[in-house]
């Protein structure tokens, strides 16, 4: 079975070692030897230990359409020339296999059309969450249940820096810099922090865990950049830690089992300290599964990094190769369920709220009547500090976002208050099962 790799960065080098590693191994696992035909770079000039010169080219189109290839791994990362290269590869009767969760989630849906067309296979399990084989058992072992919920950290850049923000007092660059050196922050860092890499994962879990079509673009996407050490400092007060959450939860409606819709959103919450999720450290990525009748789910593992991604490159390429050798592809994507993506402001959430107020009779009426008129109803709420240090912080129940939002701005106008100095979501109320 011959392979085409594109790219040979952090993930490509890795997967080249593991390949020449274990190649008897994978032999034996799949029926036939798993033999490197090329490797497309950019920089061919460059000195790569443990790969063989002969095998690299710049021609990366020449090389996915080549008679001789059978599979191919694409590990170059973003929109072009990823996608042209991986349509040709399955028009030219090859099947897939990439970590490009930008490209997936942008426009999986083309790809997919084209495994289909072509009899491809197209397989991704080290798009989201690195290593933590989640995709196949949300895609196979979980495809006869009924998904209400996927919660999870799938960034580990992020998690890093909140971590180290939590754990260290780090100041938010010097933890980013270390994430980088350690591989795993994207070439450009804005993907993590701001977001993207997380929103693009949540795209691709929902789309599996509900069968419906999600792309980047609907997923409710707020980074880490905002995150100050005050609410880092808040959380700690509440007993809880900060971590970048990604969610996909499917919103009941009162009649249909299938739901009103889907809500899909990845934004910086508190949840409690003895929630798993909070002991989530470093770069790890833990995602939770809640179906119907499998109950709660846990995965956890290294969602980043050379090799423990490669580890999922190689398990789908011998998923793939196996395929290959039986005559018989694997499950295509299926997105019947066509749900809608409902919009932030009807997600239900709650709030921890920390203002700087003027310390005197009637400020927490007006607070509370700020709450009241927007039918958003308050768990708790508690005075620190006195005279020109005084500060509230309030914790609501489950209200929807725009509820909240709405409150927010109003706190904001009221005289007693004088600064909104930090807000953030609460997750976590429903622990699992
Ligand atoms: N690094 C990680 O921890 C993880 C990465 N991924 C995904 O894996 C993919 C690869 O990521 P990394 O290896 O970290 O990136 P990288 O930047 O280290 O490697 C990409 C390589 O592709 C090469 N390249 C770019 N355009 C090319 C072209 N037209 N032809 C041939 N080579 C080209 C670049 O020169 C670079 O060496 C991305 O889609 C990323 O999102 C997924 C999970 C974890
Ligand atoms: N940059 C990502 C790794 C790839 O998925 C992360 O930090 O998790
Ligand atoms: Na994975």
């Amino acid at each position: 079975m011959r392979v085409a790799l594109l790219g040979c960065g952090v993930v490509g080098s890795e997967v080249v070692r593991l390949l020449r590693e274990q190649a008897d191994d994978l032999a034996a696992r799949v029926g036939t030897p798993l033999e490197l035909a090329g490797i497309a770079v950019r920089r061919p000039e460059r000195v790569r230990a443990g790969v063989d010169p002969a095998l690299v080219t710049t021609d990366a189109q020449g090389l996915v359409t080549r008679d001789d290839v059978d599979i191919v791994i694409e590990v170059i990362g973003g929109i072009e020339p990823a996608r042209t290269l991986m349509l040709e590869a399955m028009k030219t009767g090859k099947s897939v296999v990439t970590a490009n969760k930008a490209l997936l989630a942008e426009d999986g849906a083309t790809l997919f059309a084209a495994a289909r067309e072509y009899g491809a296979d197209l397989y991704y399990e080290a798009s989201v969450a690195g290593a933590i084989p989640l995709l196949r058992p949300l895609r196979e072992s979980l495809v006869g249940d009924h998904v209400h919920r996927v919660l999870g950290i799938v960034n580990g850049t992020t998690n890093y820096i909140l971590d180290q923000m939590d754990s260290a007092g780090a100041g938010f660059n010097e933890a980013l810099e270390e994430a980088q050196s350690l591989g795993y922050a994207e070439a450009d860092p804005t993907a993590d922090v701001e977001g993207f890499d997380a929103a693009a994962k949540a795209a691709i879990l929902a789309q599996l865990a509900f069968h419906t079509p999600v792309t980047a673009a609907d997923v409710h996407r707020e980074g880490i950049t905002e995150v100050s050490a005050a609410d880092v400092a808040g959380a700690t007060g509440m007993d809880c830690v900060v971590k970048l959450l990604a969610i996909c939860e499917r919103v009941p409606s009162d009649d249909g089992r299938n739901g009103r819709g889907v809500s899909v959103r990845v934004y910086p919450a508190m949840i409690p300290r003895t929630h798993p999720l909070a002991s989530v450290r470093e770069a790890y990525n833990a995602v939770f599964v809640e179906a119907e009748s499998a109950g709660s789910l846990m995965f956890y593992g290294a969602g980043a990094g050379g090799a423990p991604t490669a580890s999922a490159v190689l398990g789908d390429l011998v998923a793939v190769a196996r395929n290959v050798v039986g005559g018989t592809p694997g499950p295509v994507e299926v997105t019947y369920a066509k749900l809608p993506v409902l919009p932030m402001g009807e997600t239900v959430t709650r709030y921890y709220i920390h203002l700087d107020v003027t310390d005197e009779a009637g400020v927490l009426a007006a607070v509370a009547a700020e709450f009241a008129r927007h039918e958003v109803s308050i768990q708790a709420v508690r005075q620190v500090g006195l005279g020109e240090e005084a500060q509230l912080v309030v914790v609501t129940h489950r209200a929807p976002d725009a509820a909240l939002s709405a409150v927010v701005e109003g706190l904001r106008g009221l005289d007693s208050v004088r600064e909104v100095a930090s807000v953030m979501r609460v997750e976590g109320e429903e622990t699992p099962r």
